[in-house]
């Protein structure tokens, strides 16, 4: 057997001739791009590419070599790819996406909704965006909430997206995925859960508890102290602490913040109830117009994949590339085909950044659906 210096030898020749190989392909790569740049040609040709898969196959041997030489050239086009959609960039020949640049938000005029009632954490998430004197009306549900904006009843709304215990408010995904409506601004809540009940109930008169699913879940660790307890969804915490006191039955309780218990007319029996002390949840500022704030930071998406293996690998190639930092990847059903699914990704940048259209242009190209939620 030869000694593994002289193997390396040899892997070290091949590897310049594959090295030598890659630039000539880039290069030639690069050639086909300025062809497309000129005659306006889509840079990704799914059928060349399936073409091109089978062929490299073909010529080696065994299902180990062939899967292995498939996934290098899936590689190797993906780079092709980024390339020229680099060049389509330097080129000017992009297109302008569809969001106007705003300076700031008019919070002073603005009119806006958040769901549930009086002492929602929504309403609270409200204030600390637009401020204590806010125009704002509170409607019963997240869907309701959306219709107001598209209809222009609202200029904004603001709605959880995201809890740090208890992860993503699924609803909103579905409903950013319907609406025409976009993100165009974020503001972080801390949450802090109260179990509150009628007054001069105590802890033994409680029988049922109502709240917010996700203030159930944030509260889980609390709740199953008291196992004997029913616990009961309603549509938002503040909704839970007013129907405890329209029906006035000492057995019942509300998980909700301090603030509704006290507008609502409760009394805390216990307060900080949340099983993380650094408990907070995301709220977005959503709107009916494609805007987003010069000095914005983060860019949520929404597309769909075809049903293939890599496919997703394959796409978020186009974060790594570019450079950008995609912060978070959630996935939903799509309605109406079962077992698909479409994907949410957050990731770092503004819409002006060469980058972040590269990204977006690669994307466009070589997912289905693509919709940009919002840069904020
Ligand atoms: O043949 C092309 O049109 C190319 O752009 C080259 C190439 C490749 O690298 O082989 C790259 C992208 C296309 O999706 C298909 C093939």
């Amino acid at each position: 057997m030869e000694s593994l210096e002289v193997l390396r030898e040899k892997l070290d020749s091949i590897d310049d001739q594959i090295a030598a190989l890659y630039e000539q392909r880039m290069n030639v790569c690069g050639q086909v791009g300025e062809y497309k740049v000129k005659a306006g040609r889509k840079v990704f040709d799914r059928q060349r590419e399936k073409e091109k898969l089978a062929d490299v196959a073909s010529k080696v041997s065994g299902d180990f070599n062939k899967k292995g030489i498939q996934e290098l050239y899936q590689q190797l086009m993906s780079m092709s790819r980024k390339l020229q959609y680099r060049q389509l960039v330097e080129a000017g020949a992009l297109g302008r996406l569809p969001f106007i640049q705003i300076n700031d938000l008019d919070k002073q005029n603005a009119r806006v909704v958040f769901q549930g009632t009086e002492g929602a954490y929504g309403q609270a998430a409200m204030r600390q965006f637009f401020g204590e004197n806010v125009n704002s009306f509170h409607v019963r549900t997240f869907r309701e909430a959306m219709e107001s904006i598209e209809e222009g009843a609202a200029d904004y709304a603001v709605l959880p997206i995201e809890n740090s215990t208890a992860g993503p408010v699924i609803e909103m995904y579905d409903l950013l995925d319907e609406f025409e409506n976009y993100i165009v601004a974020e503001t972080i809540l801390p949450v802090v859960h109260t179990l509150s009940g009628l007054p001069g109930a105590k802890l033994t008169d409680i029988k049922r508890v109502y709240s917010k699913t996700e203030a159930l879940m944030q509260t889980s660790r609390f709740l199953d102290e008291h196992s004997d307890w029913q616990r009961i969804s309603v549509v938002n915490t503040a909704i839970a602490a007013k129907k405890v006191l329209e029906e006035n039955d000492i057995s019942q309780a509300a998980v909700c913040s301090s603030y509704a218990a006290k507008v609502h007319g409760l009394s805390v029996l216990v307060d900080g109830i949340n099983d993380d002390d650094d408990n907070s949840t995301r709220f977005i500022v959503v709107t009916n117009q494609k805007v987003f704030l010069k000095d914005a930071s983060k860019i949520s998406i929404r597309f769909e994949l075809p049903h293939q293996s890599g496919s997703l690998y394959g796409i978020l190639s186009h974060f790594i590339y570019n450079d950008l930092n995609m912060t978070k990847i959630e996935s939903r059903p799509i309605k109406g085909r079962p077992w698909e699914y479409c994907f949410f990704v957050d990731f770092e940048g503004n819409l002006e950044d060469p980058a972040v259209k590269n990204a977006i242009r690669g994307l466009r190209e070589e997912s289905q659906n693509l919709k940009i939620l919002g840069n904020y």
